[in-house]
């Protein structure tokens, strides 16, 4: 999937503002960003549901808009509301959508491995917020879609159906189906996704992997150690340039270029002191600091 120079306008809003980015098939990639930064907006164009304003889209090779009735039976879509009607029953629901689609999979297996086999004869609207989103998964996954669309799929679910989930999805891709994800839980994205897409304000902040979001060279490297221990011997281990200290009785802080050799350094300085170091931390940035530091901390309408 290809999104280049992507712009929606509502009125004099510009909800998408040039985004651009790619999913290669069998991936899986996040879109992430604040409340209205033009997540939802962007997918529903890659679902053929919305027209984009200018820029290109191509999805498993098809212009969503113009190529809708083909691409449809090709993709998976998981909405937040569930997109279920509250009067069906839960097994009645997926079958009707199951009968839509060519080679549908097996709708008592697919609600069985959902953990919704108890819930089959139970309407709609009785069902648990997390069921409903289960319910929408099997519904999005019954047609055997090569691409999957996921907005917030585990918003809600308790943290047993948020492993299940998981589980799932990384066995879709597994079986080569693409998937991108809307989410704010960025543990899930940086648990999940082989691509994270930052969006702030319509635009693409920042892309990449985790590992390549969050890498950059640590400058902190803290541990605890027993209260006023003898740091001198520990300086004359320590290239120039660092600088160590105790900056609460029983923390101690290391200052500069941390590597490899460094963790060896505090460690073998702390086992010739006979002192066992707790939290050795080399500091390391996580997908939330980068995240906050790209999009700030302020609350979004
Ligand atoms: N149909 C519409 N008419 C007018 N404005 C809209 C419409 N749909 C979305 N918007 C506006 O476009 C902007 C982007 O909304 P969008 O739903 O794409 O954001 P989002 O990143 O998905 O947010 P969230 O995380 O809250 O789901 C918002 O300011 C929203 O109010």
């Amino acid at each position: 999937m290809e999104v280049d120079g992507l712009v929606r306008r509502y009125g004099d809003l510009t909800a998408v503002d040039g985004l651009s980015f790619t999913l290669p098939r069998g991936q899986m990639l996040a879109l992430l960003g604040p409340n209205g930064a033009g997540k939802t907006t962007t997918v529903e164009i890659c679902e053929g549901f919305a027209r984009p304003d200018a820029g290109t889209v191509r999805v498993l090779g098809l212009d969503p808009w113009k190529q809708a009735a083909q691409l449809r039976p090709r993709i998976g879509v998981m909405l937040q509301a569930g997109g279920a009607h509250g009067s069906a029953r839960t097994g009645e629901m997926l079958d009707l959508v199951a009968a839509s689609s060519r080679d549908p999979l097996d709708t008592r297996w697919l609600l069985d491995v959902l953990g919704l086999t108890d819930a089959t004869r139970t309407p709609v609207r009785r069902l648990s917020g997390g069921q409903v989103q289960r319910l929408g998964l099997a519904m999005a996954l019954v047609g055997r879609p090569e691409l999957l669309f996921l907005d917030e799929p585990t918003a809600g679910m308790d943290p047993q159906a948020r492993h299940l989930v998981w589980d799932l999805l990384r066995s879709a891709r597994a079986d080569g189906v693409g998937i991108l994800l809307t989410t704010h839980l960025l543990d899930e994205a940086e648990l999940l996704a082989d691509r994270i897409v930052i969006v702030d304000h319509g635009r693409v902040v920042a892309s990449g992997t985790t590992e390549e979001l969050t890498a950059g060279q640590e400058r902190t490297l803290r541990f605890g150690a027993p209260t006023a221990l003898d740091l001198a011997p520990l300086r004359t281990a320590l290239p120039d340039g660092f600088v160590v200290s105790e900056p609460r009785p029983g923390r101690y802080l290391v200052e500069g270029d941390i590597t490899p050799a460094t963790m060896a350094t505090v460690t073998s300085f702390c086992a010739r002191m006979g002192v066992m170091p707790t939290g050795l931390d080399a500091g390391e940035r996580r997908l939330e600091d980068v995240y906050l530091e790209l999009t700030g901390r302020a609350l979004r309408g």
